[in-house]
C-alpha cells in the first residue's frame, strides 16, 4: 500500500490553546480514511491545517511525496488536495454551476472543466437539474452534495470530507455515504471526519479515533465497528 499522505506528530495552537496535541495518520493511495472523535477532539483543526488555513506549531505532513508544512493555502489546491468544508460553505447567491465552477478555479483546461461539469451532474443528478438555480434554494443535503461537487471540479488526488452527513435526513446521509463509496471506486482517496462513526467506519479502510486532541486507537473501519469501547463511546451502546 502507498501512503498518499503522511502526519507525523502534528501539533496545533489557536492562540495558547493546543487542539492538535501530537498526532500520527497516513492515509494509503485509493482508500477511504476516516477521524472519528467527540466534539472538540481536533478533526477540523486537522483538515484545516492540511489544507493550510492552519499553520502547524510543530510536525510533518508529507503529500505526494512533498512535504507540505511550508506550502501556502491556495497552491495546496493545486498539489491535489481538496477540502470540503465543516458547514458545507456554498455561495447561496450564485447559482449551482457557478459554485461548481468556482471549485475549478486553477484550471485552465476548459474541455475538462466542461466534462468534470458533467461528471458531477452524472454523479448529482439533482444538481444537473437544477445548474441555473441559485444555490441557497437547495436543500441541506443537496447543498452538501454541491460542496463536493465542487471539491471534486479540482479533480483531487485526496479529497477531505468534513462532517458530510451534518443535519441530513437518513436517506440524503446514505445517498452521500453512496457516493463516497462510489467515488472511491472511481479511483478518489478520501479522509472522511465524521461524527457518524456507524455510517463512516462501516465504509472506512482504516480509522482513527481522536480524543482531546490525540489518536487514540486506530484499526480498520470494521476492527474500530466491533471494537467495545468504540461501541460504548460513539454507538450508544451500554
Ligand atoms: N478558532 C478557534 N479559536 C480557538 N479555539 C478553537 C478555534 N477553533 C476550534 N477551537 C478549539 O480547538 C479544539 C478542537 O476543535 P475542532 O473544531 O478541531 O474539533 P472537532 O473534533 O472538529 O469537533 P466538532 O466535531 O465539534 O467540529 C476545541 O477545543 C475548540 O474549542
Amino acid at each position: 500500500m502507498t501512503a498518499l499522505l503522511e502526519v507525523e506528530d502534528l501539533r496545533v495552537s489557536y492562540g495558547k490553546i493546543e487542539a492538535v496535541k501530537g498526532i500520527s495518520f497516513t492515509v494509503n493511495q485509493g482508500e477511504v480514511t476516516t477521524l472519528i472523535g467527540t466534539n472538540g477532539a481536533g478533526k477540523t483543526t486537522t483538515l484545516r491545517t492540511l489544507s493550510g488555513l492552519l499553520k502547524p506549531t510543530a510536525g510533518k505532513i508529507t503529500f505526494d511525496g512533498q512535504p507540505l508544512n511550508a506550502v501556502p493555502a491556495h497552491k495546496i489546491v493545486s498539489l491535489g488536495l481538496a477540502h470540503s468544508p465543516e458547514g458545507r460553505h456554498i455561495f447561496p447567491r450564485m447559482t449551482i454551476e457557478e459554485n461548481l465552477l468556482l471549485g475549478a478555479f486553477l484550471r485552465k483546461d476548459t474541455p475538462g472543466i466542461t466534462e468534470d461539469i458533467e461528471r458531477a451532474y452524472t454523479l448529482f443528478p439533482i444538481l444537473g437539474e437544477r445548474r441555473k438555480q441559485a444555490a441557497g434554494t437547495l436543500s441541506g443535503g443537496e447543498q452538501q452534495m454541491l460542496a463536493m461537487g465542487r471539491a471534486l471540479m479540482s479533480r483531487p488526488k485526496l479529497l477531505m470530507l468534513d462532517e458530510p452527513s451534518m443535519g441530513l435526513s437518513p436517506l440524503m446521509m446514505q445517498k452521500i455515504m453512496a457516493t463516497i463509496i462510489e467515488l472511491k471506486a472511481a479511483g478518489t482517496t478520501v479522509l472522511l471526519v465524521e461524527q457518524n462513526a456507524q455510517a463512516a467506519l462501516s465504509l472506512s479502510d482504516q480509522g482513527y479515533v481522536m480524543e482531546i486532541g490525540r489518536i487514540v486507537l486506530t484499526g480498520t473501519g470494521a476492527d474500530l465497528l466491533h471494537d467495545e469501547s468504540v461501541r460504548k463511546a460513539y454507538l450508544g451502546e451500554d
